[in-house]
């Protein structure tokens, strides 16, 4: 391992693999890109970038793996096992859609598949929740795809589980990307905020100039989470999301129901934030649906307004914890979400006319694959020995060296 770990530290060249599942459940995002030195001299070359959907079992067995009153161990340990191997297969995919043998490639970063995530423990948590009273409470996160798997099927070092070692000092372990964000986009002319509308959306805010310490970065609250749930309330299932954005453009905004969407506690709550389907899933979905259904409203209507509201949420964080202090020239968007062209038009109304609103696309890099980016972006400062977590973003106490390393095939 050790001989292996040399070889990947000496070599200033890197093939590597990222891989990402996040909130949303859709599939694999896998983005092999040539990575150049490190830290803030990182260059990178997107060489390839594939989704592979879940199939529909794999999909259904998350999302019921992520919900506690479904969820058991035997089926989380099994599932863990079983997107090992889906991970590992997406490796191989990206490689034979690349024309490269899996040896050309040095090193794979996988996020995991986020099953569940605490991102803080309060002093006032239930007993049941603190079991260890007097010993700082921390937050709790689990993802899964086993990267022993995945490290044992394509023989290329594999770093993974990235989350726990900011919890561990003191962090909520989320958002992560904005390190990438830093190496990638901080400008010296300029203050921009890079935008993830994946199932929860989340920004970086790199102030002009700025250095790691200065970074802003927190989730803003519900991404494409509420609108796909709710799209599938209205379609019976026969849609995941709302295509383009179709559905939502025939709605009008219900006051009544936004007034309340605006209420919900998260929006108040000061960075560092982080929240996930915990918060904003299935149940909190339903919840507005149902309640909305007996209130009269009708489908078109209530889509309309959870897609508005998305947009203020992102809108209304920028105007509380961020315009306070700074100014932003520009919003980049990325994720799923940038397909949504209601969303996207919600968003530019919420937002000041003076701010540019456009899609990471322009900078080389598609809107789906920055995640998986960011990820392959992190394994390699990982293994660089470089601490690769923002603070200020996550809370943590320190900057600390994220992931867990597991050796491929001797070489
Ligand atoms: N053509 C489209 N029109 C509207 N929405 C779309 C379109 N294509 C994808 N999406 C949205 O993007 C979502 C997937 O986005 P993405 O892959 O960025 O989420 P994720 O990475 O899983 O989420 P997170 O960033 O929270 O981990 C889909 O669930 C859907 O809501
Ligand atoms: C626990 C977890 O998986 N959180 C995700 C989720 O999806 C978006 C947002 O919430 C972000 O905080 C995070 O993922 C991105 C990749 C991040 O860590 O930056």
């Amino acid at each position: 391992m050790l001989a292996e770990l040399l070889r990947l530290k000496g070599k200033t060249t890197k093939k590597v693999v990222g891989l990402m599942s996040g909130t949303s459940v859709d599939g694999i995002d896998t983005c092999l890109a040539e990575i150049s030195g490190n830290g803030v001299s990182t260059r990178v070359n997107v060489l390839a970038f594939a989704t592979y959907p879940y199939p529909d079992n794999i999909r259904n067995a998350v999302l019921e793996a992520s919900n506690p009153s479904s969820g058991t161990v035997e089926k989380i340990c099994r599932l863990n096992f079983t997107l090992g191997k889906l991970f590992a297969e997406a490796v191989k995919n990206i490689a034979n859609a690349s024309g490269i043998s899996l040896l050309d490639i040095d090193l794979v970063g996988s996020h995991g598949q986020t099953i569940y995530h605490i991102p803080c423990l309060s002093s006032d948590s239930p007993p049941h929740d603190n079991m260890l009273p007097g010993i700082a409470p921390a937050g709790s996160t689990l993802q899964i795809g086993e990267p022993s798997v995945i490290a044992h099927e394509t023989g290329i070092t594999t770093v993974a589980d990235f989350r726990p070692r900011d919890i561990a000092a003191g962090g909520q372990g989320a958002p992560l990307v904005s390190y990438a964000d830093f190496i990638l986009f901080r400008d010296k002319e300029k203050g921009r905020s890079l935008q993830n509308i994946g199932g929860i959306a989340n920004v970086t805010f790199l102030p002009k100039d700025c250095n790691i310490n200065e970074v802003i970065a927190f989730d803003t609250g519900p991404g494409n989470m509420i609108i796909d749930r709710i799209t599938e309330r209205i379609t019976n299932n026969a849609a995941h999301f709302d295509k383009d954005g179709i559905l939502a453009a025939q709605g009008q905004i219900n006051r009544e129901l936004l007034l309340n969407l605006q209420r919900h506690s998260f929006l108040s709550k000061p960075p560092p934030k982080t929240t996930g389907r915990e918060e904003f899933g299935v149940c909190y979905a339903d919840k507005i649906y149902n309640d909305a259904v007996k209130a009269g409203i009708n489908n078109m209507d209530i889509l309309a307004t959870v897609t508005w509201f998305t947009a203020y949420s992102i809108a209304e964080s920028y105007k509380q914890w961020i315009l306070n202090r700074h100014s932003i020239s520009e919003v980049i968007l990325s994720g799923g979400g940038c397909h949504n062209k209601t969303l996207l038009k919600c968003i530019k109304q919420n937002l000041d006319p003076s701010i540019r609103v456009y899609p990471i696309d322009m900078f080389g890099i598609t809107s789906d694959s920055k995640e998986a980016l960011a990820f392959a972006i992190l394994a390699n400062e990982t293994i660089s020995g470089n601490t690769n977590n923002v603070p200020n973003a996550t809370g943590a106490r320190e900057q600390v060296v994220l992931g867990k390393i597991l050796p491929g095939r001797h070489r």
